[in-house]
């Protein structure tokens, strides 16, 4: 079945384990077939003619089996665990890392809930196949397989009516099992759904309480609580109907074996233990089929969380790094955006034909009204998302060129919604930089105008952060991830709105900084607070996806255009003719 390609790739470079398993079913599976075999030579060669000798032998031959059964069985038990956990740690591993290595735009793609539930609910079917469904199923499958060959030995024509009568149990599932994926499908969306809403009950708890969205949060999530339990109610009923079609089939097998069994014994065409051993292997083969039967909508569960977790791992990063990475050399020159096209869809361009020029060393700024693209084009300068047309250069070199790795080593970025992880201050300033030691912390530290604030905690620099920094002020976040990023000194420092959740003292403490680290690092800023970057060296004034005007604070001022506009809106005045009011 198509799912099960991912079961395959990861058992093939599991191949002893696998060799290892197969043994201890066959020596399993022997003893089940071989079992009933033993019966048919019991009640004719020893039973009925009495014979003590035979009897012994027989029972000697069975013991053995017996104790060897149960070796096996328990090497094959571990065998098992050991594949199944190896195989579920591949796969946890790689969705993990495939998950990681995304583009940008795959988290826009798809909601947190959905990725979550892969790695939880989905993994745990896919567990629960590989380490008992599929097993199972295999054995039960060779069980009745072997089984089957025998009865055809001990009695080919008995056999033969069982195995056509056996058709009927292929044709309930074959019926249901549409009807039962769609089910199990709708299931897992509904599960996503339902993370998703929880995910947001959970990281927007302030947003909720203070806008009163509890009531419409509490219907969501009632719906799709409701949804859950009639898709879950649908998968049940189709579950167990899989189960019990096949149950009602082997009642018809019953009748043929007693019915058509009892004719031949009365026409002498078969010996009573031959019957007692077709009975017993027959009971022996139609356990194994029901146990089949039984499996059949774990597989088409697992099979629907295959598919959700193999269309995942399919998705590939729309941005890849070159075959032959070049590494980035120190900025020297400038850095350029030459006529960019982008946009986050086909049909929406953010930026359009957009042309800039930044110096090295220089102090950039990026403004203009909301949604004009400034954001857009700092991401694009990280080589978060790749242009649709134009190139982005670092001193002539295309940022396709570069390797991930140099290029996020000289291009640091402070974002306006700052992430810091549940771990100490220091813990998280390691992350940025494991070799740094505590001089480059603090020092990092007092230059994004901190270090005073935790030297006043009791617990300093071992301060726990919970809730993702929800535990901090805004500023203190903001501050903590400026010092998290200049601990790793990139030559090229992208700020992106660091200042607007600052209170006017810090910022003009954040401003004074980034006045400080002038000249060492390439600086571009996206604001909105103008007088923040009265010193740029060049400030670029955005408009729909465009440049409108590029100059100094000054040189702006005096064009008189939307920099102008800009300006007065915030801190400017006008008076009008009548000079009765300002
Ligand atoms: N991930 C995204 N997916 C789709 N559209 C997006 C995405 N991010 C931004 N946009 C859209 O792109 C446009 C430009 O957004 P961008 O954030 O670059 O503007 P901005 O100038 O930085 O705005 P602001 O000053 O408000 O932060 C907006 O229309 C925005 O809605």
């Amino acid at each position: 079945m198509k799912p099960f390609r991912i079961l395959r790739r990861y058992l093939a470079s599991l191949k002893l384990l696998c060799a290892l398993y197969a043994a201890s079913v066959v020596v399993e599976i022997g003893y089940v077939v071989a079992f009933p075999l033993s019966l048919k030579f019991l009640v004719d060669t020893a039973f009925i003619p009495k014979d003590v000798q035979a009897f012994l032998f027989i029972l000697g031959l069975l013991l053995i089996g017996g104790l060897l059964n149960v070796a096996a069985g328990a090497g094959g038990d571990y065998t098992l665990a050991k594949l199944s956990g190896r195989m579920l740690q591949t796969l946890r591993t790689e969705l993990f890392e495939h998950v990681q290595k995304q583009s940008v735009d795959f988290y826009t793609r798809y909601r947190t809930g959905e990725i979550t539930t892969r790695f939880n609910s989905d993994l745990l079917s896919i567990e629960q196949v590989v380490g008992a469904t599929f097993p199972l199923g295999l054995k039960q499958g060779f069980t009745a397989v072997a089984g089957l060959c025998l009865l055809f030995t001990l009695e080919w024509r008995l056999a033969l009516a069982l195995l056509l009568g056996s058709s009927l149990l292929f044709v309930g599932p074959k019926l249901l099992r549409k009807p039962a994926e769609a089910a199990n499908l709708a299931v897992k969306e509904a599960e996503g759904h339902f993370a998703n809403t929880i995910d947001e009950m959970l990281k927007g708890h302030k947003t909720i309480k203070a806008l009163r969205l509890q009531q419409a949060m509490l219907d969501r999530a009632r719906g799709q609580i409701l949804s859950l339990y009639s898709f879950g109610l649908r998968r049940s009923f189709m579950n167990s109907l899989l189960e019990r079609v096949p149950m009602t089939s082997l009642m018809a097998l019953n009748a043929i074996m007693i019915g058509f069994g009892g004719y031949l014994i009365f026409q002498d065409k078969l010996s009573i233990g031959g019957y007692i051993a077709f009975f017993t292997l027959f009971m022996s083969v139609s356990q194994a089929v029901f146990h089949l039967s039984i499996l059949i909508p774990y597989f088409i569960e697992s099979s629907v969380s295959f598919e959700r977790v193999q269309h995942m791992l399919e998705d590939a990063p729309t941005v890849v790094e070159a075959d032959l990475p070049a590494p980035m050399p120190p900025l020297a020159h400038t850095i350029a955006m030459d006529n960019v096209t982008f946009g986050y869809t086909e049909d929406h361009p953010v930026l359009k034909g957009l042309s800039l020029s930044i110096p090295a060393g220089s102090f950039a700024a990026f403004v203009g009204p909301s949604g004009s693209g400034k954001s857009t084009a700092l991401q694009l300068l990280l080589r978060f998302y790749d242009p649709d047309e134009g190139r982005i250069t670092y001193d002539g070199l295309d940022v396709k060129q570069i390797s991930e790795r140099s290029l996020r080593e000289q291009v640091g970025i402070v974002f306006q919604d700052t992430f810091l992880f549940n771990a100490s201050i220091k813990q998280n300033l390691q992350l940025s930089d494991p070799l740094a030691a505590e001089e480059d912390w603090v020092a990092a530290c007092k230059a994004a105008h901190l270090h005073e604030t935790i030297r006043r905690w009791p617990e300093g620099y071992d301060t726990p952060i919970i809730q993702e920094g929800g535990s901090l002020s805004g500023g203190q976040r903001q501050r903590l991830s400026i010092a998290r990023t200049l601990l790793r000194k990139p030559s090229i420092l992208l700020l992106d709105e660091v200042t607007s959740a600052l209170d006017f003292a810090t910022e003009a403490d954040i401003n004074r900084a980034i006045a400080q680290w002038k000249g060492g690092s390439t600086i571009i800023s996206v604001t909105h607070r103008l007088a923040s970057i009265i010193d740029a060296d060049l400030i670029f004034v955005f408009q729909d996806g465009n440049i409108a005007e590029s100059g100094t604070h000054g040189q702006l001022l005096e064009r008189k255009g939307l920099y102008r506009e800009m300006w007065e809106k915030q801190y400017g005045f006008r008076v009008p003719v009548s000079e009765s009011q300002a």
